[in-house]
Formats: structure tokens, sequence, C-alpha cells
């Protein structure tokens, strides 16, 4: 059994940039023992009030299968254990178990703590026999302990002891600067296993990459516990990836540990640590990360179609995540065929549709364009291509300008836009004018054009008022011709319902702008009508 131990309520919060609200613990707590995490160190009750007050605010929570743990350093030099104020936080939380960080390493003993090396010891002793009294389990968390084993192997071995002697439930070895390789780790946990008797652990930090194997292969030389966080949040460049170490610990390893049908609940866990943490999540995380089992290449989807074992570790489902297929200029035909199957359109991939929609996308993606980032512009070519979608309207023409009369004046913008509306779809609707001819004023150009369009279609569409403009990026492509590039428009909408992505390329700002727009207004009006 390998006991999971999440840490990124605690050495999480440690990253840069991040601050967890008290709303934002709980939910991750909850979270974390839904997926049926065996520790939560909810934080150091010591350090902060928000930290207290978790320590309060959890116990309201029904916890099915996690411990919630609280975090201290090992008492204060120079005073009584009874005095020290960080103890007694720990104490009044009442949760069923504790860690304690000490020093292993001498050189911190000397120079961080400015103590004797004996008097470390006693430091570590005292505490742990102290808390023994209060807690059902109390970790030791034995703080560079690589290092300072490299440097002075009997006095870190010396500081297990302490922990051991006083009563610790588990003593957790930690790669504190991250900078300690695999084969140190085999060796190290091979030398202290034959020294000390409590059950180890591991803490491992990912400055050389190594966290995970660490991990991994302490388990493999006896340890119980692994301590980690959600996508390997944590100090500098992160903890150990529990979104790694679960699924490899158990789908692949096979140790007893959390059930592997909880693993499903793994995907959405690490996606809700990014949400809440208002973060992109990492796409090329793996197992996690919406790429992990993501194809590009036509060879590969090709394979994947056929057998998905050719290029998938393991079956995305068993963790919650799922297989994506990409269009682009590196696709096959296969990619097409999936891509349509996605939208529910059976393909032959043989015959000539195919063959032409693939030759488009290569064609376009040559002029710059992008699909990967605009699927709604890739599923209108695919149904324009296949006949499947309406012409909603017809451009007869636009007209943009920008005007700034003085130096204090604000720039502004006009655009005009005239339009045409299909024969069958005005009748439709009762509509004897087929033309609409309209102006609109705007901050800067695009968005009065994008003003101008919408009041167009307006009289005909009003579905098209739902539609907002959430994000417009604009990609500069042949960098040296300087203001002759040519750019590529990239834009994202909403109707409150769903997302879409559109694209469009000119050598004219405006124009590509305009491509995009109206992929996104067509693809509104296309989807209205699939209901
Ligand atoms: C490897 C790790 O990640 S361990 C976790 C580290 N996490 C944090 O530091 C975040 C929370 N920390 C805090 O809120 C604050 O640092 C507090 C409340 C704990 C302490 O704040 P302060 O009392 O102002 O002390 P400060 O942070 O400046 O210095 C840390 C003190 O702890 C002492 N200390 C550090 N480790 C230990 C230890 N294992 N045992 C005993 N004392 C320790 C240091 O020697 C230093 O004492 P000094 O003031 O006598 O030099
Ligand atoms: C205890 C801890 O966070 C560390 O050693 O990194």
């Amino acid at each position: 059994m390998v006991y999971i131990y999440d840490t990124t309520l605690r050495d999480g919060a440690q990253t840069r940039g991040v601050s967890f609200s008290l709303e934002d613990k709980l939910r991750i707590t909850q979270a974390l023992d839904d997926l049926g995490v065996h520790y939560i160190e909810g934080g150091w009750p010591g350090s902060n009030p928000k930290d207290l007050a978790y320590f309060e605010t959890v116990k309201g929570l029904n916890l099915k299968n996690s411990k919630i743990v609280a975090f201290s350093s090992t008492k204060r030099k120079g005073i009584k254990i009874e005095e020290d104020a960080n103890i007694a936080q720990l104490v009044k939380t009442k949760v069923p178990a504790v860690t304690v960080f000490g020093k292993s390493w001498d050189l911190h003993v000397t120079e961080a703590l400015k103590i004797s090396l004996e008097e470390n010891l006693e430091l570590i002793y005292q505490t742990i026999e102290y808390l023994k009294k209060y807690f059902d389990e109390v970790f030791f968390d034995a703080e560079h302990f690589f290092d300072g084993y490299k440097e002075n192997p009997e006095y870190a071995v010396k500081t297990l002891k302490a922990a051991e002697e006083a009563g610790a439930d588990c003593l957790i070895l930690c790669d504190t600067n991250g900078g300690t390789l695999w084969y140190e780790t085999e060796e190290i946990f091979d030398a202290v296993s034959k020294k000390v008797k409590a059950p180890l652990g591991i803490h491992a930090h990912n400055d050389s990459d190594m966290a995970v194997v660490n991990s991994l292969i302490a388990v493999k030389k006896g340890a119980i516990q692994i301590q980690g966080t959600i996508n390997g949040l944590g100090e500098r460049a992160g903890n150990a990836n529990l979104c790694s170490i679960i699924p490899n610990l158990v789908i692949k390893m096979g140790y007893k540990s959390i059930p592997i049908e909880n693993l499903k609940k793994l995907y959405s866990v690490s996606r809700l640590v990014s949400e809440l943490l208002n973060r992109p999540h990492p796409a090329n995380l793996p197992f996690v990360g919406d790429n992990a089992f993501a194809h590009k290449a036509g060879v590969h989807v090709s394979a994947v179609e056929k057998n998905p074992r050719t290029y998938e570790h393991i079956n995305p489902e068993l963790i919650g995540n799922r297989r994506r297929i990409m269009v682009s200029e590196l696709s096959g035909r296969s990619n097409i065929v999936n891509k349509a199957r996605e939208l529910g359109i059976e393909l032959d991939k043989n015959s000539p549709e195919v063959k032409k929609i693939l030759e488009k996308i290569k064609y376009l993606e040559a002029q710059g364009y992008h699909f990967e980032g605009a699927e709604a512009s890739f599923e209108l070519l695919l149904k324009e291509t296949l006949g499947m979608s309406k012409k909603y309207f017809e451009l007869k023409g636009f007209r943009v300008f920008t005007e700034k009369r003085s130096e204090e004046e604000e720039a502004y913008a006009e655009a005009t836009v005239k339009v045409e509306i299909p024969e069958e779809i005005a009748r439709e609707k009762g509509i004897e004018d087929r033309f609409e001819h309209t102006a609109a004023e705007g901050r800067g150009p695009v968005e009065a054009l994008d003003k101008a369009l919408r009041k167009a279609l307006e009289k005909f569409y009003p579905s098209i008022k739902e539609v907002k403009l959430t994000d417009y990026k604009v990609r500069i492509l042949n960098e040296a011709a300087g203001t002759g590039a040519s750019p590529r428009v990239l834009i994202e909408s909403t109707d409150g319902k769903r997302k879409w992505g559109t694209v469009g390329v000119s050598p004219n700002v405006i124009e590509a702008s305009w491509i995009a727009l109206v992929d996104a207004l067509k693809y509104k009006l296309m989807k209205d009508d699939e209901g």
C-alpha cells in the first residue's frame, strides 16, 4: 500500500504567483477527498490567518477518504515547547495528523538555525515526542535529507533516528533543493532503510526534472508515502506531480493505493486547480494535459484509428482525459475522417470529398491559416465542401475609415457594410428588402466593422445579438516583409452556451478580421439551425 499525501495547499501555495483563497482551499480539499487521496496537508496554521481559518472551516466538510494534516517546523530554539506559538497552533487544529519539518543537513543546522548539531537533534526529538501526545499520526519531513546525506551521512541518519525514537510514524526523506538524481535516490534509500525501522516516505522537488522518477524509485525501494502536488505546483520548479505519479503507480506499477476506478477523476481535479488559480491549464502536462492524447501527424492518426495502442501509452479514459485529433497541414485523410466523425459525419477515407477538404486545408495553411485554434472555421469549411451548410448572406461591400483630428483627440473609426440575404431565406422570413446597408462607429476599425456587420444582420437573424467576441489575436506571419506582412487573425466568440474559434488571413488586417468575424457569425447561425 502506498499512501498519497497531497501538499498542493501548503507547498503548492509556495508557487510564485499562486494565492489560494479559503474557498479555493476548501473546494480543492473536497475534490482531493473525492479522488481518494489519503492525506491532505492543508497549510501551516502558525503562518497566517487564512491557514488558521482553513483548519477551523475544514471540520465542517464531510470528508470520506482523506485525513487532514497540519504542518509546521520543529520547535524554535531557545524556548520551551509549551511556549512555541507554531506548536500551540498545531495542537489547536485537532486534526488526525501533523507533519513537522526538521533540519537533516548539518549546513542548515549551523548556518540557518545557528545551533549545535546536538541541539537540533533535541529540537526534533522534543517536538515529535510532544506532538505524539495529541495526534494519532506524526510525520517527520527530513528537510534537505539527500543533500545532508551526501555531505554528512552519519548526521543525516541521526536526525531520522531522533524522530523515530520520539515516535514518528513515517520518516519522509525530502529532496528540498530538487538536485538529486534518480540513482542517488536509489542508493540513499537502500542505505537508509537498513538503518531505521520506521516506514519511509519521499518529498521531492523538481529542480532537475527528477521529482516524479525519484518518487517512484523511492517506492520501489520501500517508501510507503509519496508527497506531491496537483499539476506539480510548488516552490521554484515545483513539487513532484501527483497527476503523473498516481497513474504510473497504480496503472503501470500495479501498487495498491488510490483505487483504480477513482483515477477517472484525475483529469477534472487537475483542471479544477488550474481554473481556481485562473491560469491556463498546461496543455503539455503528461496524462492530464489537453495535448497528452492529442494526435496531429497524419501517420499517427491513421494508426490510432486502427488501434489506439499504436500511439497511446494508456487509455486516456482511465484518468478521465480524452483523445483529440487535430487538423493541419500535417494531416492525412484519416484526420479529416476522424474530425468529421466527431461532428457526427461519416466519411469514406477514399472519397473525392475527403481529398478535396484535405487539399483545401493544406492550401489555406500554406497561406497562413491555422485550423487548430479555429475549429469553427474548419467545421464551416468541411460542411460547405460537403454542401451541408446554407449561404446566410453575401457581402456587397464594406468600407472602414479611421480619423484622428488632433494630437489630443482619440482616434475614431467608422465602418459601413452592405449585405444581401438569399431570396429563399428572405421569403421564409417574409422580408421584402433583401439588402441592408448599415454604418457603425467604434474605438477601432475592427470594432466598428463588427458592429456594422451585426447591425446589418440582426434584422434577418436576431440571435446574432447573443454573440460576444471574447478574444482577438493578430499574428504577423512573414515578419521580414514589415508593413507588407500577412496578418493572421484568430477570434474567439461565445453565445453564452458554447465557445468557438475562427480564423482569417489576408495581407490587409481589416480583411483578415472580416473573414474571421464572418465565420464567427456564420457558425452561430449554422449551430442555431442544427438545434
Ligand atoms: C522546505 C519548506 O518549504 S518548509 C516550509 C516553508 N514555508 C514557509 O516558510 C511559509 C510559511 N512561513 C511563515 O509564515 C513564516 O516564515 C513563519 C511564520 C513560519 C516564521 O516567521 P518569522 O518568525 O518572522 O521568521 P522568518 O520567516 O523570518 O524565519 C524563519 C525562522 O524559522 C527558523 N526555522 C526554520 N526552520 C526551522 C526548523 N525546522 N525548526 C526550528 N526553527 C526553524 C529559522 O531559523 C528562522 O529563525 P530566526 O528568526 O531565529 O532566524
Ligand atoms: C518539507 C518541504 O517542503 C521540503 O523539504 O521541501
